[in-house]
């Protein structure tokens, strides 16, 4: 873990609504430069700790902090430092992309001068120049998300927050907000929350994630460590081809220190081991004079991860 302090800290956070707890006793905490995943079914909280941690909403328990900032007593701060871009964003439809940006900057009492030099830097920056003068409402989905992008750019915010940015959008458009997310966090060493039900698209950006389950953390971390905490001794999975993939090779292969089981399958063996054993099994099978086709460590992907998790939960 880094030595740096959270730049979002949530201490035994809970919000009740009436009898139900939408958040329940929330510990959580962000370093800056980092890209979170909250991932987690309909209902499970998500969007309720992001209120929380704008201070648009306040705990009925615990502690929230942004920056440094309290969320509940220094809000108006927060939101300074925060750039927050919600599911659905609401621009002036018959007002052009620049001007929208304009507004945004007076509202952050920016000077007219500066105002104009950051519209033009972040639109150029999300790809929206050449759109810069078009009527928002003839913008497409895609080109809205970036100019809210742009739009969240204006105030240059330590923090990001975006609400399942990638809603409505087609793969490609997918894929390229993804891009301009990562690129921006890397070059400004931004840290950005994002909540999202795109499985893959947060793999592929995140450095961790958050699965929730009513209003629960029930797990956390980096791919990898996720799928060690969720499939336990199963996390390490090699599959071989082998030639010849016969009884007596199989033997030699269980008998490697480390490995819980291995069995034989499409011309090779599928091993589940404590540790990495590849480097063992390619000895093994060249001191036994047998030819080696492929090697593979398997990874499980989020959505695995989900799946194995919300599997017979009843909860996805
Ligand atoms: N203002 C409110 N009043 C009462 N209950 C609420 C309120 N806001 C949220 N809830 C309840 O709290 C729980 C968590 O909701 P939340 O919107 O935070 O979940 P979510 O993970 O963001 O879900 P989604 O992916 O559907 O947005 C839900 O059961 C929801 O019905």
């Amino acid at each position: 873990m880094t030595a740096k302090e959270p730049i979002i800290r949530l201490y035994h956070v809970t919000k009740q609504y009436g009898d139900q707890k939408a958040v329940d006793d929330l510990n959580l905490s962000i370093y800056p430069g980092e890209i979170f995943g909250l991932l987690g079914p309909n209902g499970a909280g998500k969007s309720t700790t992001i209120l929380m941690l704008l201070g648009l909403s306040e705990p009925t328990d615990g502690k929230v902090s942004v920056c440094g900032l309290d969320s509940v007593r220094q809000s108006i701060e927060v939101k300074r430092k925060v750039g927050y871009l919600p599911d659905d964003v609401g621009f002036y439809e018959d007002r052009t992309g620049f001007e929208n940006l304009m507004y945004t900057a007076r509202l952050n009492r920016l000077s007219e001068f500066e105002a104009r030099a950051r519209a033009e830097k972040w639109l150029s920056r999300v790809g929206l120049s050449d759109a810069r003068d078009k009527p928002v409402g003839a913008y497409s989905r895609g080109m809205r998300q970036r100019l809210g992008l742009a739009d969240v750019l204006m105030k240059e915010p330590e923090v990001m927050i975006l609400d399942e940015p990638t809603l409505g959008l087609d793969p490609e458009g997918m894929r390229q907000l993804l891009d301009l997310i990562r690129a921006l966090s890397r070059e400004r060493q931004m840290t950005v929350l994002l909540s999202s039900h795109h499985l893959h698209q947060v793999q592929s950006i995140c450095d961790r994630v958050g699965l929730f389950v009513k209003g629960k953390l029930v797990g956390l971390g980096g791919i990898s460590e996720l799928s060690r905490e969720l499939f336990g001794e199963e996390s390490i999975r090699i599959e071989s081809t082998v030639e010849p993939a016969d009884e007596a090779m199989l033997e030699a292969v269980r008998s490697i220190g480390g490995v819980i089981r291995a069995e034989a399958s499409d011309g090779g063996f599928v091993i589940d081991a404590e540790r990495d054993v590849a480097a063992d099994v390619a000895r093994l099978v060249v001191e036994r004079g047998a030819k080696l086709h492929e090697l593979k460590r398997k990874t499980f992907g989020l959505d695995e991860i989900y799946h194995r998790y919300f599997e017979g939960r009843g909860s996805a």
